[in-house]
């Protein structure tokens, strides 16, 4: 999926009504389809910010984000798109154990393959021992596990990521890592990442650099 952002603003209001903060100042971006690339800068350089306005986690104040070529202003339009996300705060449904928060989307269809695939994922998420228990009896790293696991399953055309190596050990980063690659290069998919250390395996990736709410370097220079 091809990703277009033009002049985005995003301003938040300052505690006590007093003003806003800029978050994002005016970002212009374009990330063609199948593009694997990592979001740096400094903590509060507007990263997650920008995930969630291409998410349509959030709205912008201005501007527009394009998929593939088209203006979407909600996130129903992203769905048909299927954008997926993995972002540091997972919210599961405590009622459902760890495979049927996973299984959600398919539940209703019931397909087996998907069943099948979402059993896979759960195993090479070191998570095979857990399907039947709740979310809420699971590590840091396991629920993070689980969300990158679950931003995986239906394949998305663009998978965004805040931080895929938040509450992950070494190994599990290397892991991680590797199979969010696999995934997504399968599905010919775009990957944006936003992260503030070096990722193991991001080797190749279009690096996009942002400092106080703008993007900087766009990463096309070098890539
Ligand atoms: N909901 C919010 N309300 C008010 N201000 C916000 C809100 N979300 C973000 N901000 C502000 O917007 C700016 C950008 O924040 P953002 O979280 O996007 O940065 P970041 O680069 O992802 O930082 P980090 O690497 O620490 O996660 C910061 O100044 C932050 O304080």
């Amino acid at each position: 999926m091809r990703v277009e952002l033009q002049q985005i603003r995003k301003s938040y209001p300052l505690p006590g009504g007093d003003g806003t903060v800029a978050a994002l100042d005016g970002v212009d971006l374009v990330i063609e389809s199948g593009t694997l690339c990592i979001l740096k800068g400094p903590s509060g350089s507007g990263k997650t910010t920008l995930l969630s306005v291409i998410s349509g986690l959030s709205r912008p104040t201005s501007g527009s984000v394009l998929l593939d070529g088209t203006v979407v202003r909600n996130p129903l339009d992203r769905q048909r798109g299927m954008v997926a996300h993995g972002f540091q705060e997972a919210v599961f449904i405590p009622e459902l154990t760890v495979v049927e928060n996973l299984l959600l989307p398919a539940l209703r269809c019931g397909d087996r393959l998907a069943v099948d695939r979402g059993e896979r994922l759960l195993e090479a998420f070191g998570l095979g021992e857990m399907f039947d228990v709740p979310p809420a009896a699971l590590s840091g790293g396991e629920k993070r596990r689980l969300n990158l696991a679950r931003s995986l399953f239906l394949p998305p055309r663009l998978l965004l990521i805040d931080e895929p190596a938040a509450y992950l050990d070494d190994g599990w980063q290397v892991k991680a890592m590797e199979m969010i690659i696999r995934e997504v290069r399968d599905a010919r998919a775009t990957l944006v990442m936003a992260t503030h250390t070096p990722l193991p395996g991001d080797e190749g990736f279009r690096h996009i650099l942002m400092h106080k709410g703008k993007v900087i370097d766009d990463g096309t220079s070098d890539y």
